[in-house]
This record gives structure tokens, sequence and C-alpha cells, in this order.
């Protein structure tokens, strides 16, 4: 069976980004933590034991599912949800917890939260926008540190403007500025570029990072979008049905999947089932080790189109008759349709080969199975 699945330039050329925090200023020990939180509504289990942190400094993503309960965590982080089980930390304050009733609402968190669609104050300028959360420091150092945000997110030009001249985009990155100015201990990102068109999302997400790294602040970005997971993240947490499924450096999270969901939610792949025989299992592409699986376990083959590297062959008696159905370029890559034989059977596989590379259809073909991505799980 099978299951069919450039940023522009930044404004800041490399090591140019300006720093928010002073040398020094890091901040020490656990910026946020989500400690045993569980959380329904009604019959509906938003999140089931959920335990995470993240570090100064550090980007976390949430990844999963529409509906998986990533919003709700990052609600309960900046307190706009109570936790009916468990605890938040920001910092070394403990902010909820559900034993005790302890509970510091949203204002006094030291979190910046950035929603999908910014929402700024209509009858403010930009620049008292990003001004606004900062009502402990002098009016010259508000408008100093306002200004210095807006420059480097190449928004100085519009500070003395109001926020209904500036586009979707520029808004957005009015917002991250208003949210980043008062230093705060992490960053909440909901969604935040989602209401881009792919462009500017991809140019925002870098100016995004690169921001956020300079100035060296914690942050939680829940997500949707794996690609943008995997951008933006020092540490992704894959998230179903309320619970986290997976935690890791990306690259552990997308090479070392946990099981089928993680595999499939990075992209569609080709499916298959198999037997263990001599501790591998057999495909029509190839033969992976099975790992500690038990002689005769029944299993499921998840093979990335990625895996498959395609060799078109002369037309022999000899060949085994894999040819090519269909090639489309993607852009940076090329998806072909595949007929595989294998002994009698024929498999319909999706390979991608990098660039444009666009066999014939029914051009006589090998395939070639790179076993880093292609994963075996008992069936
Ligand atoms: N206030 C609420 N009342 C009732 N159900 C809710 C409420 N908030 C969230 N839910 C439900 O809890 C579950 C988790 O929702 P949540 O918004 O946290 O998921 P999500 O992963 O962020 O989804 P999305 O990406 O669509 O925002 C969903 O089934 C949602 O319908």
């Amino acid at each position: 069976m099978i299951h069919n699945a450039a940023p522009l330039p930044s404004h800041f050329p490399s090591g140019e980004v300006p720093t928010l925090h002073g040398e020094g200023r890091r901040p020490a020990g656990t910026a946020l933590a989500l400690e045993g939180i569980t959380h329904r509504f009604g019959e509906v289990t938003a999140a089931e034991d959920i335990t995470l942190d993240v570090q100064p400094e550090e980007l976390v993503c949430l990844l999963g599912p529409s509906g998986c309960g990533k919003t709700t965590l990052l609600r309960m982080a900046a307190g706009l949800e109570r936790p009916q089980q468990g605890r938040v930390r920001v910092g070394d304050q403990l902010v909820a917890d559900s034993a005790t009733g302890a509970w510091v609402p949203p204002e006094q968190r030291n979190v910046g939260l950035v929603f999908q669609d910014a929402v700024l104050f209509p009858h403010l300028t930009v620049l008292e926008n990003v001004a606004f959360g900062l009502n402990r420091v002098t009016a010259g150092e508000r408008e100093r540190r306002g200004r210095a945000l807006l420059g480097q997110l190449g928004l100085g030009p519009f500070a003395d403007s109001y926020p209904h001249v500036l586009s979707g985009g520029q808004q957005q990155r009015v917002a991250l500025a208003r949210a980043l100015a008062p230093e705060p201990r992490i960053m909440l990102l909901d969604e935040p570029f989602s209401g881009l068109d792919a462009r500017l999302r991809d140019r925002i997400r870098d100016d995004t990072l690169h921001l956020l790294k300079r100035s060296g602040t914690a942050t939680l970005l829940v997500t949707h979008d794996p690609e943008e997971a995997l951008f933006m993240a020092d540490r992704i947490a894959v998230m179903r049905d309320g619970r986290i499924i997976q935690q890791g450096h990306p690259i552990d999270v997308y090479c070392n999947p946990a099981d089928p969901f993680v595999v499939r939610f990075f992209g569609d792949c080709n499916e298959l089932r198999g037997v263990v025989r001599n501790g591998r299992v057999e495909t029509p592409a190839g033969t992976l080790e099975a790992g500690h699986l038990a002689e005769g376990t029944a299993v499921q083959v998840l093979i990335r189109p990625e895996a498959l590297r395609v060799l078109p062959v002369s037309r022999s008696s000899e060949h085994n008759g894999s040819h090519v159905l269909m090639s489309r370029l993607l852009g940076r890559a090329s998806f072909i349709h595949l007929c595989v034989h294998h002994g009698t059977d024929e498999y319909h596989m999706h390979a991608h080969m990098p660039g444009v590379f666009l066999p014939e259809r029914d051009q006589p073909v090998d395939v070639q199975l790179d076993p880093q991505q292609a994963f075996v799980f008992p069936a």
C-alpha cells in the first residue's frame, strides 16, 4: 500500500544581528517547566501527563497535528489557562500549581506572547506599540530600545506610522518586537508565521530565528509544520492526542522516529508490510536490518521517497522490469512514480531525487535504498 504526500535573503548579513541582552546578562536555570500537566475539556484530553522544559537560550518546538493540545500547553505557560493537574514554572517562579492553587496571572509571569494574528493597538504608533510593555524604564530608554528593536527587524522607517499602513508580515514583526522588548524570561509563539504567504514566511522565520538567538531568549514555538520545526528548533517535542510521543534534537526525531506516526508526520512515505527473516526485512527496493525485532515478527516498513535512488538502465531481458510511471518537477527536487518489480509482485513507489531529474515514462530503472531513511516497526 502506498500513501501519497528558499528563504529570501535575511535582513541581517551573517554576524551582524544586534544583541538585545547585554553580554553577561544570560539567565541561568530552566526558563520554562511544565510538570505533570493533565487537562481535559469534557471528553477531550488536551494534555495527558505532560512534562516539558525549555532551557535558557533554547528554542523548543511543540509539533503536532491540529487539535493535539499544543496551544493548550502554550496557554498554560502564558497563564491564560489553569492546569487541572500539574505545575508550571517560569524561571525560578512557580506560577501555577494545581495541588496548592498557586497562581500567578499572565502580566506577572515575564513571558512574551505572539499569536498567529498580530493584534496591535491601532491608536498607537509602531514605536509606541513596541514600547508599550516597557513601563519600568525612562521615556528615553523606552524610545531607544523600541527603535533598536524595530531597526533589527527592518522596521525602522515605520516607527512613527500607525499599524494600519503595515502589511500583515510587518505587523507580525512589530508584534514580535513588542513581545521581545521587555526581555521576557520566555517567548511563547503560537503559529506566528502561518498567516503569511510562503516567501514572506520564510524570510520572517529566518529573521525571527536570528533575533531570538542573538538575544538569547528562551522560546517555546507551537507549529503544525514539520519543516518549520526543523528550521527553527534546537529541540522538537512531537505531540499526538494530548501526549508528547517523542522529544529530542531535530536530527534524532527525524532520523530515529519513535513510531510510524512520527515518520508520517514529517512527510508521506512508501508503506509496505514484511516479516523478519534472519534479522532482516526484505523490501522491493532492498533489504533492511530488523534491529531487535524477533525472527518471524510481522513488520511495517516506511520508506521516505528520498530514500529511493533511481538509476536509469538500458532495456534488457535480464532487467527485472522496474520502470518509471511518471516524473514531475517539484522545484528543488523531482518526484518520480515508479513501478518496482520484486519477484512476481509489482509495487507503486514514490521517489524524490534532488534537482531536475525527469526520466521518461517506461524508462527501465534500478532502485537503490538508503537505509537511513527507511524504518521498520512491528506491524
Ligand atoms: N476552551 C476549550 N473548550 C473546549 N475544548 C477545547 C478548548 N480549547 C481546546 N479545546 C480542545 O482541546 C483539544 C486541543 O486543542 P488545542 O487548541 O490545544 O490543540 P492544537 O494542537 O493547538 O490545535 P490547533 O493547531 O488546531 O490550534 C482540541 O480537541 C480542542 O478542540
